[in-house]
């Protein structure tokens, strides 16, 4: 490599570094604070600061053409104190490693946050299936599945949808695992079709998690919904029934967007017509010739920002021209460290991404105890308990960083990693 290649990749780290840009170090920044705030040794920041397992599989796909394709997949385990692990299975272009490592500890923290039995987990496989045929999508997600399947499992841990999964991946998925096991396990992994032991109201779940935080900020911060400018980038599982709940309770939703750009309309958008054109990949923008770009999204003239799409979408670069009041966090790792300070120093409520996005996880977890019981619960039933769960994790992360006077993102994971670090405690570990 020349010596300029290797001062410029320098540069870029520590340009990378210092904006928090890396997903797994700044999360291990924020897990530290979070411990010594707490008051825990060193060691248990040893332990936590890395997930406990992490696979790497190589997936042989063979193509609609004949050809054989090989892909890239990862499985990382954070910890497994307080039980199994859980989380979703991205398949986007820009997995990789760090990113699923990070995504992992992160599930750990929503599962603290909502005190769930579980320890976090996740996947990804490198591919874009916006590329890829249907059939040869069945067999990546199988492929998937034989790979992993030593290490996951209804008791060990528990996959579930992500970017660009769906109930139908997580079908083949479930199949292919009760085929290997040689008996039915729905409980192997959630977000399935209903007819296959899927949950109500699993694939609304993270909007409508959403959904009830932005009503509890709002009242925090004197804002009516009805009438309120809403912006939301991502137009996916997550952001397009976000925009429709947001719709429905008279908010003007005033910008929304997907990975090829962004629409703008100051009188509000048809949210309904919009859901009817997106494709399965939340993609609706390609058909209208007026579009404005996602960094123009974010900086729009609103009362509540949602980014529901990537992450490292709101840095030291865009934070000082943000206009929203309240910005609750769909995505995973939508804004660095240091945006976060300059946003709550600019009086601006950050409901950050692991209290956030965690009615996914919450309904992923019904969906498990159905699956377990064999009995299944009405989309009222559990409506009714995601309500009370996101209510009383709003409330709580709220209160504590009131009273310890921090910010929203350092309380949630002040409460998310609490409970791992008693349960690895008490088994002896540390
Ligand atoms: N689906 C779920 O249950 C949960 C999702 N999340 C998070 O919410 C976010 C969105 O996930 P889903 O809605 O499930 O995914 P999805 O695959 O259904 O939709 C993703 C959306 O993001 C857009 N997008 C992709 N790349 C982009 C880019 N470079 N710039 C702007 N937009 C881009 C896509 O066009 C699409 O509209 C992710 O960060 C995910 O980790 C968090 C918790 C649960
Ligand atoms: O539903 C689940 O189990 C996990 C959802 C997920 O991957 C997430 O919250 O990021």
């Amino acid at each position: 490599m020349a010596a300029t290649t290797v001062l410029n990749k320098q540069k870029k780290e520590t340009k990378q570094e210092k904006e928090g840009l890396n997903l797994f170090q700044s999360t291990q920044t924020i897990i530290k604070k979070a411990l010594d705030k707490l008051g825990y040794s060193e060691v248990m920041y040893e332990l936590l600061k890395e997930p406990i397992r992490m696979l790497t599989v190589r997936i042989p796909v063979q193509m609609d053409d004949g050809k054989v394709k090989v892909f890239t997949g990862y499985r990382s385990q954070h910890n497994d104190a307080v039980g199994p692990t859980k989380g979703g299975v991205r398949f986007h272009p820009e997995v990789n490693e760090e990113e699923v490592k990070a995504l992992s500890m992160w599930m750990s923290l929503k599962c603290g946050i909502v005190d769930l039995p579980y320890g976090g987990g996740k996947g990804g496989i490198i591919c874009d299936p916006r590329e890829m045929s249907f059939n040869e999508l069945e067999r990546l997600s199988r492929g998937y599945v034989r790979a992993i399947s030593q290490l996951v499992g209804p008791t060990k841990d528990i996959p579930a949808p992500d970017v660009f999964t769906n109930s139908q991946i997580m079908a083949w998925m479930m199949d292919e695992y009760s085929r290997i096991r040689e008996f039915d396990s729905p409980g192997f992994i959630t977000g399935k079709p209903l007819v296959l032991g899927g949950s109500h109201g699993r694939e609304t779940a993270t909007a409508r998690g959403v959904t009830i935080c932005i009503g509890q900020a709002a009242k925090k911060k004197g804002i009516n919904i009805k009438g309120a400018k809403v912006v939301v980038q991502g137009f996916g599982n997550a952001g397009s029934f976000l925009a429709k709940f947001m719709h429905d309770a008279g908010a003007n939703v005033v910008g929304i967007s997907d990975a090829y750009g962004a629409l703008y309309d100051p009188d509000g958008l048809d949210i309904n017509y919009l859901l009817e054109q997106r494709d399965s990949f939340g993609t609706v923008t390609k058909q209208f010739a007026e579009t404005i770009t996602n960094q123009e999204l974010l900086e729009l003239d609103c009362d509540i920002l949602v980014p529901a799409a990537i992450s490292n979408q709101i840095t030291v670069e865009n934070a000082h021209r943000i206009k929203a009041s309240i910005i609750v966090e769909a995505a995973n790792g939508p804004t660095t460290l240091e945006a976060t300070r300059i946003l709550t120093d600019r009086g601006i409520l950050l409901v950050p991404d692991v209290l956030a996005s965690a009615g996914g996880v919450t309904v992923s977890y019904f969906e498990w105890v159905q699956n377990n019981q064999g009995y299944y619960w009405t989309e009222e039933e559990v409506a009714s308990r995601l309500n009370t769960v996101m209510v009383d994790s709003f409330e709580n992360i709220y209160e504590t960083s009131q009273t310890r006077e921090v910010d929203m993102r350092l309380a949630a994971y002040m409460v998310g990693i609490r409970k791992m670090a008693e349960a690895s405690h008490f088994r002896g570990w540390v």
